[in-house]
Formats: C-alpha cells, structure tokens, sequence
C-alpha cells in the first residue's frame, strides 16, 4: 500500500518461519525476542491474547532492534493504532472486517489478514491487499485447499498459519503462492515458563534449516 512504511511482502519474505507468540509474564518478553532472533528468526508475531502483549511489544521495539516486531491476534481498528503507537512494524489479524481493512489502508503500518475462503480473499483484494495468511490452515483444508485457491487467483501470496509443525511446513512452502509459514511449535509455553531460552533459540535454528531444506 503505498502509505505503509514496509511492504508485508518484505516482511513475509524475511521468514521462512513467523513464530506465533503468547507472552504472559512481560519480563519474558526480550529474552524470548532475543532466543528467536539468536536462532535466525527476526520476524516475531506477539498475539494481543494476553494483559500485556501490548507492552510486550514495546519492550522488543526498544530492546531488541534486530528483530521486526509485530502484533498477531489483531481484531479492530483500535487496536491496529495501539500496535503501531507501541512500535509495532506490523499487524496480522485472524481474519478481515470492512474497517480493519479500511484503517489498514488509511494507515502506515502493514496489515496481513487472515483468510479462511475465496469471498474473504477477494474482499482483502478490493482493499488493494496483496498478502494474507491462510488460516486456520490444516483445518481448513491444508496445502490442497491453498493450492486449489492459487489455481483461480495467482496474484496473492501467503502466510499459512495454524497447525503447521517442522513435519509439514516444508510442502507449504515448496508452493509459489507461500512466503513463508507461521506456528506456535518454536515458542512451547512451556519452555517460556521455564526460561529455558536456550531451547528456544535451538527450535528456531532448526525450523529455519529444515524450512530451507
Ligand atoms: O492468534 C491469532 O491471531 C491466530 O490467528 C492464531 C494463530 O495463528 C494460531 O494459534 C497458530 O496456530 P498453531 O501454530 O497451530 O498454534
């Protein structure tokens, strides 16, 4: 678009794997932020499902500049203005609303929205929108569906997302339609509970290699 500050097609291209991040407790925020990007991984989604992911987001913008930070879970237009006020460099939503997309374009910060259908694919494209996540995507039909789609219209790109796992990303991404992959499999809760970043950084370097084959 052209107000947006960086093209969601960089972004989606520095991938090939988004982690898709739910922090709970802020002080886990950098350390994680620092975990992915040791491992090779600079593009991070922090999801708006928790208290303090806003916050979460700002700390990273700051701390951490190697990284391309962004906001997952975005629903509204408030919200997208949030994002871009803490430093966030882009939004991702699950799915698109008429004003979402429309405050998407009026604004500066990149919008990637989720598509689950054609008619939803087609509405992000009347926005002039170019690059969506395909989600939820093993439950919506996986690499067929995706490849049905991009047989009709082979002018998008993607980011599919939900129930992906080192064991299929690499047929996702083996489609021209596909940029790059997003999943919570790099970023266990667990692990984050833990503080055992090093785990974390061992997850990512070994998406990164396998995604790349
Ligand atoms: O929060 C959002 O905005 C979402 O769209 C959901 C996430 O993309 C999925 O939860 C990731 O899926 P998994 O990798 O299967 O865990």
């Amino acid at each position: 678009m052209k107000n947006w500050k960086v093209s969601a097609e960089s972004i989606l291209s520095d991938g090939p794997v988004v982690p898709v991040i739910v922090i709970k407790e802020l002080k886990d925020a950098v350390p994680l932020a620092k975990a992915l990007v040791a491992g090779g991984v600079r593009v991070l989604e922090v999801t708006l499902r928790t208290p303090c992911a806003m916050d979460a987001i700002r700390a990273i913008a700051k701390e951490v500049p190697e990284a391309i930070i962004g906001a997952g879970t975005v629903l509204n237009p408030q919200q997208l203005a949030e994002v871009a006020a803490a430093g966030g460099q882009f939004a991702i939503s699950p799915g698109l609303t008429e004003p979402l997309l429309q405050a998407a374009v009026e604004g500066n910060m990149p919008l990637i929205p989720g598509i689950s259908s054609v008619s939803e694919l087609m509405l992000g494209m009347d926005y002039g929108l170019r690059e969506f996540k395909f989600f939820p995507a093993e439950a919506n039909g996986g690499v067929k569906a995706l490849q049905a789609i991009c047989s009709a219209i082979s002018s998008v790109r993607f980011c599919p997302t939900g129930g992906i796992t080192l064991n299929n990303c690499r047929d996702y991404l083996a489609l021209p339609s596909v940029l790059c992959v997003g999943g919570s499999w790099l970023v266990p809760a667990d692990a984050i509970a833990k503080g055992d970043f090093n785990r974390i950084t061992e997850l990512a370097r070994e998406a990164v290699a396998h995604a790349k084959g």
